[in-house]
């Protein structure tokens, strides 16, 4: 109240009993003084009371300066405080340094922040890696259409492996739902050979077997040729008794042709398609969207994309931007996108496109999933389900039970040597071997026909060749007319080469993934195999890393006597030399035959003009 007096106004003359306006001025002058005093003090003893450290109140504590109740005596507490006042003032003085600067000069390490996995990607459903204890018998499936069963059966397959026993019910699962309810996605990661390409290719055709659609309704898309064919012809297999029709659009015929094949032009319903299931590769598939006639996936009701991981590396075309633009200017639908979903979009987007991805080294990295956009997704894993929010989980991938897995180490001139006597003298048939380039691919096949002198069929298998010479040489392969199959990695995905009884990598694979796909190659379907590594004395820490970055630890050391090696050295240079005879006759060919063609060119031109 006496502060009041600032704002007093006097509303009649003589109101104030001391008129005098310097001694009225002191008067206020001494007055605010002591309240500043005053609220000085009691500012002092609350921030004392409210901010006292830890130590000084355990020191008050320690003194048994508490009372009954268990407060500290306010008395005793202030008295304590105003002797550490200085003391304490120093104190948040150092605080006040201690505060982080944005931008300072601190290059100290920083704890590792750790990875949070969403719950879908850390609680997988578990797939069994067991092909030998299956107890799934076809036959007892009554969720199979009858058809189907008796397809697989005369197939030979009477049951039916861990990952197809939980992905196929699960898939028929979710298209049995009410049409409101968009199908959960699903990623599945299962080790090579485990039998992934049926667990897709048998839901798919279930679903559209009762159909009858002129529509795309399930595409398949695949990172090369040769896959895109195997798939086709699995679909083709197993669909034989339905009427669902399967087309391959792979490049491997000309775009016209394709397109013959794919699309028809009707008076009544304007353009429909010929297939229901398109098999196609990434790079062919951005052909037909862009140059295709009545080449439409408004309806796609399956989107399968294998070898996912490969595919999401694979920038062939921009592939996924054709495609995600296509669905969303057909659809109205953003491709993933599903933020907007309320009843409208859902009744009016009823053919949003159940999205399946398969692979063996399927990353688990939330950041690369992301951009398939998936719905709801479920992952099917056959990774032990240890230790699931740590980083390494999503590097962590399973090989076949039944593979064998060695290393052997040696120097470069060793190499060719532990080869020839791996087939020579250990007799191993049926040889996948993998090179880093096609041309080490053709000069280990010319030089190992040329050492056996008959004995060893070798042959080479490289994107090189023409797709015909390809299938020659595989067929063979599967004859056993050849003992060897020399290739580059283009043959590690995917590639079911039945009874592959060895794979030897002769270069060092360039990752884990690559290992995981090549050593893949056999070993699958619950057949044993034996795959050994070829490394340089150089090369072994790194291809330890490489195996412990993918979860494996030990890998068992193959030894080869040194003398016994010697012994075949001799006829090694005799091949050497006619190796190279080879390789030149066949270079200079291959010159004069680019000159020919030249030259016929120029000729032609000039005649022209
Ligand atoms: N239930 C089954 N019983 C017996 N053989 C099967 C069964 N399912 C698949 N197979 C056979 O197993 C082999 C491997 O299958 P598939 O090619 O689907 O493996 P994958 O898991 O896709 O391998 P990759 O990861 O290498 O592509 C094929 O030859 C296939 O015919």
């Amino acid at each position: 109240m006496e502060n009041m007096d600032l704002f007093v106004i006097n509303r009649y003359r003589h109101d104030s009993i001391d008129i005098d306006p310097t001694s009225q001025e002191l008067k206020h002058f001494e007055k605010l003084k002591k309240d500043i005093e005053k609220r000085k003090n009691e500012s002092f003893n609350h921030i004392m009371l409210h901010q006292k450290p830890n130590e000084t109140l355990n020191n008050v504590c320690e003194e048994n300066q508490i009372n009954s109740i268990g407060e500290v005596k306010i008395d005793m507490r202030i008295e304590e405080v105003k002797k550490s006042g200085k003391e304490i003032l120093n104190n948040s003085q150092k605080t006040i340094e201690e505060f982080k600067i944005i931008g300072g000069n601190d290059f100290a390490q920083k704890p590792k922040v750790q990875r949070i996995l969403p719950f879908w990607l850390s609680h997988p459903y578990s797939i069994s890696r067991d092909l030998q204890n299956v107890s799934f018998t076809v036959s007892e499936q009554d969720w199979l259409h009858n058809t189907l069963r008796s397809t697989l059966i005369s197939q030979g397959i009477s049951y039916l492996f861990p990952v197809q026993a939980q992905v196929i019910p699960f898939i028929l699962r979710e298209h049995y739902m009410p049409n409101c309810l968009w199908p959960r996605d699903i990623c599945v990661s299962a080790p090579t050979g485990s039998g992934k390409t049926l667990s897709f290719v048998i839901p798919i055709i279930q679903v559209l077997m009762n159909e009858t659609s002129h529509h795309i309704r399930a595409m398949v898309v695949l990172p090369v040729q040769e896959l895109a064919a195997q798939i086709a012809n699995v679909f083709k297999r197993y669909s034989v008794h339905t009427n669902v029709k399967i087309a391959l659009l792979s490049g491997t015929t000309p775009l016209h042709q394709e397109q013959q094949q794919i699309v028809r032009y009707t008076d009544s319903f304007g353009w429909i398609s010929k297939a229901n299931i398109v098999v196609c590769t990434a790079g062919r598939l951005v052909e037909h969207l862009k140059n295709t006639k009545g080449f439409s996936l408004k309806k796609l009701k399956f989107l399968v994309i294998d070898e996912a991981d490969r595919m999401m590396d694979n920038v062939q075309n921009d592939w996924l931007y054709h495609m995600d633009r296509h669905v969303k200017l057909e659809n109205e639908l953003m491709f993933g996108n599903v933020a907007n979903v309320n009843w409208n979009s859902v009744y009016k987007q009823s053919a949003h496109p159940h999205k399946l991805l398969f692979s063996a080294t399927l990353s688990q990295d939330p950041e690369k999933l992301e951009q398939w956009g998936l719905f709801q997704p479920k992952l099917f894993s056959a990774a032990p389900a240890t230790n699931v929010d740590d980083d390494d989980h999503i590097r962590k991938y399973t090989t076949p039970k039944e593979l064998k897995e060695e290393y052997i180490s040696c120097n470069g001139e060793q190499k060719p040597l532990i080869l020839y006597y791996l087939l020579m003298e250990m007799k191993w048939n049926k040889v996948l071997c993998f090179t880093n380039s096609s041309q080490t691919a053709h000069r280990l096949a010319v030089l190992l026909n040329a050492w056996g002198k008959g004995k060893i069929k070798a042959a080479e298998l490289s994107a090189a060749l023409d797709r015909v010479t390809r299938d020659s040489v595989l067929k063979n392969f599967m004859n056993s007319e050849i003992n060897i199959l020399i290739g580059t990695d283009a043959l590690a995905r995917g590639i079911d080469i039945p009874d592959c009884s060895y794979v030897i990598s002769y270069d060092l694979p360039r990752n884990i993934k690559t290992y995981i796909h090549r050593v893949g190659r056999t070993g699958r379907a619950g057949r044993s195999g034996h795959a050994l590594t070829i490394l340089l004395q150089t090369q072994l820490q790194l291809f330890m890393d490489i195996i412990k970055s993918g979860g494996k630890s030990n890998m068992p050391q193959m030894t080869v006597k040194p003398e016994t090696l010697s012994n075949i050295s001799e006829d090694y240079q005799k091949a050497i030399e006619e190796t190279k005879n080879i390789v030149h006759s066949e270079i200079n060919s291959k010159v004069k035959k680019s000159v020919a063609v030249k030259r016929g060119f120029k000729s032609q031109k000039r005649k022209i003009e």
